[in-house]
């Protein structure tokens, strides 16, 4: 007779450890069961990483999943797996019924991430007992402490649990005592034979680890002693397994238990598990032979099931024999220095942590599977230039303590323990937005029926740049505006370039206070209703702003057209994927749905169970945060023309989230290029890049050799450009991480507001102090400290040369501008910035005011001492009133360059400002100084 099937007579239901489509699909299941005797089905996250992450089995439900939109990796893993389970249940089915319930089981595990968490656990075990719904499914929840509760729970509320990962007799005790007070708390008259429950004790493991200590201590030893303890080898498991056999026997006997038995409850078989045999020393049916015992169960791998056919020895109780020698194995370690209490508890652990990397192979293997099916659509490459092995190492790190799990369970262990959590909304932001697509689209739909001439977005930083990008990226040439200064130049020019009559006005900020967005409000809502009538100048206006602000109240009360509601648990400048960008982008005409597609695909890319290896997000911000450690703290971006709008939402987002407490990464956008030798040590480069198009190959080609960590992100079209967003939000979070700052507030930015309300309540900014310089309309200001490095300084350049020498090794150089942002002021700033970098070897960046003060302005103050600021200021010779306000625009971006500066200053940092009479003849003629002063 088949061996496998004689074990039955000796009350022994052996299990195939394994599972997977096409065992069950090639009717090999079915077979085994009908003609092999097996009994059950056990599988674990190892087992499905061998058959979904190796074999393409599973590539059409992928598929579909991927077509209805289902992309998160933790999603498609259940999907796939109780798909698996379920059919393996009705291959039992006929066993389960045979049995009277007693056999034919099907298990599958818990989450192994969860396995140190009790109330995760049991939403677990309660999901996939729902999801499975099959009466003959096992749960199987890991025998740690945290696990025993769960386990009792869930008993007692009628789940078949097999209890795995049980290794000391210590634990086996408590997991049959859980099951016994699990089965009393169900209600006295539930028929208890419909609860079934196995301890998986595990076997093989445990001769793995005490023969190698029993080897060494052989190898020290002589005579008869080698030989007593070389007789040892391969037999703890196994005497450990007989004693937990004899505290079964106890434990499921007495009046607690018969009270028990009565109602119909079934003892928890004893599971022996890890029962393929690790050395070839041993026979390779070595765990079965010997554990054979009534009401038991053997899960065996399909090599040891094989075996076991071809030549196993079934016989009654093997398990019960020779229970006195098992004793005296187990005593004879302790005086060979074995603790086998440590190894056991050891084991659990490292059982917990296998599964766990099991897990991540398995997720991982997922997410190349859909990359596979999909046609990966945004690809990363990397040259690391020495750094590879740091990175990667970060990279185990984090893939090993979770973090990426951390982030989306908002643990704020991984940042500053600061209020990380309330601000974390952003992470599922597109799931959100999926749930109001069809309110965008209304919206979208009523703006092309208004037949406005222009749209114009009055917003400042978060609440602006990613629809300045929307715009770039997506709908370039249409008439959608930004109004982000309060330069009165800048104001005007957007004033003869819209038709006032007929132009839309969405005012966005998410804290409804800040002043810009609020001055340039009552100033076009005093210009549309001169132009209009005051009773229709509100249907001009819609507001994108958080419930409760100020200018929800006020848009209410005004009657704007429509206002949307930001989310509180979301920063400005993590907001492109709120209403934030979406209201922009369905008004600018982008097609909503695709959109949102694209930034589904990255949340699911990056989601909780997307280990680091292959969620992108993580590995931008690992290789950041890891760069930014070792000096390499310069984030320079380059992107090919279709994507070259990014940088400055990228620079906000970097720079405000990371420049604080003295620490960050200071990002550098639009810098012209220079020649490769240029750049200095203390570089990381982000390319991006549009495919098929360009983004400075030459350069980056010529970087790498030089030892420059480049990092380049390829996109397949515009609208992966929601990708991008979502991965460098997650990066960005990631990269704070390593800084152990908090990524989501930005205290420096409101000081300088600060000081720049001060200054306008004390009438405005003026300039009491002597310029250190003055001739031909241009001056030069410094404060006291820093007058002191222009001493001596006779001319405009020899100034500039003064302030510049000061440039050293990791510092960078920022040129602030508190005039219009326009392509001629910003060529000559480029001419600046290329001689500067060349000259000096510093990163230069330019930050047009008030803008760059929501952006950069962060980093710069908050950051790292390392900059060396020019401010530029100008006269206004053509201001323009804010209504109602009693100053002009000009007297606003005064105060807001003096505020600055100011705070600068205050914080020791190298700055100087310089005046201009006339700003492009004075701009003209500073670049030349600049040119000069660094001959
Ligand atoms: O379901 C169970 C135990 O309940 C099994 O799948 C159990 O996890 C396996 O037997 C073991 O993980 C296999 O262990 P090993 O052979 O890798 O040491
Ligand atoms: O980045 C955010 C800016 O400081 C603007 O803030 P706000 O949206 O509250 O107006």
């Amino acid at each position: 007779m088949n061996p496998l099937k004689e074990l039955e007579k000796f009350g022994q239901a052996p299990w195939l450890d394994n599972l997977g489509r096409g065992l069950v699909r090639s009717g090999d299941l079915a077979r085994l069961v009908q003609e092999e005797g097996i009994k059950g089905v056990t599988s674990n996250p190892a087992i499905f990483e061998k058959s979904m992450g190796h074999t393409n089995e599973y590539d059409d439900e992928i598929r579909s999943l991927l077509d209805a939109g289902k992309a998160e990796i933790g999603l498609i893993f259940n999907s796939l797996a109780i798909t698996d389970i379920k059919a393996a249940c009705d291959v039992l089915r006929p066993v389960y019924d045979a049995t009277k319930k007693a056999d034919g089981f099907v298990s599958m595990e818990c989450n192994p991430y969860l396995a140190l968490d009790t109330e995760a656990t049991l939403v677990e075990a309660r999901h996939l007992w729902k999801e499975i719904g099959r009466e003959n499914a096992m749960i199987k929840v890991p025998a740690t402490h945290e696990g025993i509760p769960a386990i009792q729970t869930l008993l007692s509320e009628g789940i078949n649990i097999n209890v795995t990962l049980l290794f000391s007799q210590e634990m086996y005790k408590k997991v049959a005592l859980a099951y016994i007070a699990g089965l009393e708390g169900l209600p006295k008259d539930y028929d208890l034979s419909t609860v079934s429950s196995v301890a998986s004790f595990f076997v093989s493991r445990i001769d793995a680890k005490i023969d190698a200590l029993l080897a060494k201590k052989a190898a020290e030893a002589t005579g008869d002693e080698k030989a007593r303890i070389e007789a040892l080898a391969g037999k703890t498991a196994i005497a450990n397994a007989k004693l937990a056999y004899v505290a079964y026997e106890e434990i499921f006997s007495g009046p607690r238990w018969e009270a028990l038995a009565k109602r119909g409850a079934r003892p928890q078989r004893l599971l022996w598990a890890s029962t393929g045999v690790k050395s070839k020393a041993y026979p390779d049916t070595l765990y079965v032979d010997t554990l054979i015992g009534d009401n038991t169960v053997n899960t065996m791998p399909p090599a040891t099931v094989e075996a076991f056919r071809d030549h196993g020895k079934p016989a009654a109780d093997t398990i019960k024999a020779d229970v006195e020698g098992a004793h005296a194995v187990l005593a004879a370690l302790p005086g060979l220095g074995i603790d086998l209490d440590a190894i056991t508890t050891k084991l659990v652990e490292e059982g917990v942590e296998l599964f766990a990397v099991a897990a991540d192979n398995l997720f991982g293997a997922i997410a190349g599977k859909c990359d596979e099916i999909t046609g990966k659509k945004l690809r990363i490459s990397w040259s690391l230039a020495g750094n590879e092995e740091a990175v990667t190492a970060a990279q185990k790190a984090w893939t090993k303590a979770g973090n990426i799990r951390k982030v989306w369970a908002k643990d704020t262990t991984i940042w500053a323990r600061a209020d990380e959590d309330k601000w974390l909304g952003w992470l599922d932001a597109p799931t959100k937005a999926k749930g109001h697509q069809a309110s965008l689209e209304a919206f979208q739909a009523k703006v092309k029926a208004g037949s406005w001439s222009d749209v114009v977005l009055l917003g400042m930083g978060g609440s602006s740049l990613g629809a300045e990008v929307l715009r770039e990226v997506l709908v370039p040439g249409t008439k959608f505006h930004i109004l982000d200064s309060t330069d009165p130049d800048e104001v005007q020019t957007l004033d003869k370039n819209i038709a006032i009559a007929t132009t839309l006005f969405i005012v966005a900020s998410k804290s409804g206070s800040t002043l810009e967005p609020n001055l340039f409000k009552d100033y076009y809502f005093d210009r549309v209703a001169q132009a209009v009538g005051k009773n229709k100048a509100a249907s001009h206006f819609v507001a994108i702003t958080d419930p409760g602000s100020s200018l929800e109240k006020d848009a209410t009360a005004e009657g704007f057209s429509a206002i949307f509601p930001g989310e509180k648990s979301i920063g400005g400048r993590y907001s492109v994927l709120s209403n934030f960008g979406l209201v922009a982008a369905a008004a600018m005409g982008v097609n909503i749905d695709a959109f949102i597609k694209e930034a589904l695909a990255a949340e699911a890319a990056c989601g909780p169970l997307s280990p680091p290896p292959t969620n992108p997000g993580a590995q931008i911000g690992i290789a950041l945060g890891t760069l930014a450690l070792r000096g390499r703290d310069k984030l320079t971006v380059l992107a090919s023309k279709g994507l070259s709008s990014f940088g400055a939402w990228l620079e906000q987002l970097v720079a405000e989230s990371t420049g604080k407490l003295g620490k960050g990464i200071i990002p550098f956008d639009g810098e012209p290029v220079g020649s490769a030798s240029a750049y200095g040590e203390d570089r990381v480069f982000v390319v991006l890049k549009l495919k098929g198009e360009e983004a400075h190959d030459n350069l980056v080609g010529a970087l790498k050799p030089l030892g420059h960590p480049v990092i380049e992100v390829e996109v397949d079209g515009p609208y992966q450009l929601a990708r991008l967003f979502y991965i460098f939000e997650i990066a960005t979070a990631v990269a704070g991480s390593f800084l152990g700052i908090n990524p989501f507030d930005q205290p420096d930015v409101e000081a300088a507001k600060v000081k720049a309300r001060a200054l306008m309540e004390a009438g405005g900014a003026k300039d009491s102090e002597k310029p250190v310089f003055a001739r031909n309309g241009i001056s030069v200001y410094a404060d006291p400290a820093n007058a002191k490095a222009l001493a001596g300084a006779e001319t405009l350049e020899d100034c500039l040369a003064a302030h510049f020498k000061r440039v050293g090794a990791g510092d960078y150089i920022a040129l602030v501008a508190f005039i219009e942002r326009n392509a001629a002021h910003t060529a000559d700033f480029d001419a600046m910035r290329a001689a500067l970098r060349d000259k000096t070897g510093a990163a230069v960046g330019l930050g047009f005011g008030p803008r760059f003060l929501h952006s950069t302005g962060q980093g710069y103050k908050g950051g790292p001492a390392s900059g060396v600021f020019l401010q530029v200021t100008c006269k206004h010779v053509h201001d323009v009133a804010v209504p109602g306000r009693g100053y002009t625009f000009g007297a606003v971006i005064d105060a807001q360059a003096a505020g600055d500066l100011a705070v600068l200053t205050e914080r020791g940092r190298r700055a100087i400002r310089v005046h201009l009479d006339t700003v492009d003849e004075g701009l003209k003629t500073l670049a030349r100084a600049v040119e000069a002063a660094l001959k």
